[in-house]
């Protein structure tokens, strides 16, 4: 996987959106927030999806098996909405999960909503892959993913994935050791 062009798999899960209620801006907060922190060449594979649990899974497991993304990076369907089932599809796809996106995410969030708790986001690994749920509010991707990304590209290198590099003006990966 290191050689080829890193893919990065954007999921949009909104009910509304996916019906074309309201316009995405959250799969587009997301591009836009991975091309500001990236350096090394990537390629978004992007989809918009209903809060359906076996559509979620479904569309992960194409974008971890199929399509080869490195990273996939979620947003909606955490919080506790009856159709809310984002980190239950996620967990349901993983093999390992990794709690402490999801811990960072809401202690992060919490300053700037008071309901920062109410998000079940959580993170895991597919294969080598990693998948990792961010809220549905357009302003909340930035918020979490500032939080979480320096961890990112180490995580990526440990799975054997390829080399991501950032702009340090804008967001540092922190990489242990050489
Ligand atoms: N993908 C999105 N693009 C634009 N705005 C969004 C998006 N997701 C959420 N929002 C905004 O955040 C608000 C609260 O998010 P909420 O989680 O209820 O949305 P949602 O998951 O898209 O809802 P539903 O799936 O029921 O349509 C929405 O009313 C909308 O204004
Ligand atoms: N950083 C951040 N986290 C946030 C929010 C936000 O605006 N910013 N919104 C919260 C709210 S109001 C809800 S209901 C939950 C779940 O959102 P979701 O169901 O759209 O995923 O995320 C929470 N986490």
């Amino acid at each position: 996987m290191s050689e080829k062009i890193a893919k990065i798999g954007i999921i949009t899960a909104s009910d509304r959106a996916s019906a074309g209620i309201y316009e995405d801006l959250s799969g587009k907060a997301i591009i836009d927030t991975l091309n500001e922190y990236l350096t090394s060449p990537w390629e978004a594979v992007y989809k918009c999806i209903a809060d359906d649990k076996d559509t979620i899974e479904q569309t992960l497991k194409e974008l971890v098996d199929i399509e080869e993304c490195c990273l996939v990076v979620t947003t909606g369907g955490t919080g506790p909405a009856l159709r809310d089932v984002t980190p239950e599809a996620t967990e349901a796809v993983c093999d390992r999960m990794m709690p402490g996106f999801g811990e960072l995410m809401r202690a992060e969030s919490l300053k700037f909503v008071p309901t920062a708790i109410l998000s079940r986001q959580t993170a895991g690994l597919r294969g080598s892959s990693l998948i990792v749920n961010l809220p549905g509010k357009p302003k909340s991707i930035k918020e979490c993913l500032d939080a979480v990304f320096p961890a990112i590209p180490y995580c990526i290198d440990l799975m054997n994935g390829p080399y991501l590099e950032t702009n340090e003006e804008v967001i540092k990966a922190f990489r242990p050791k050489k």
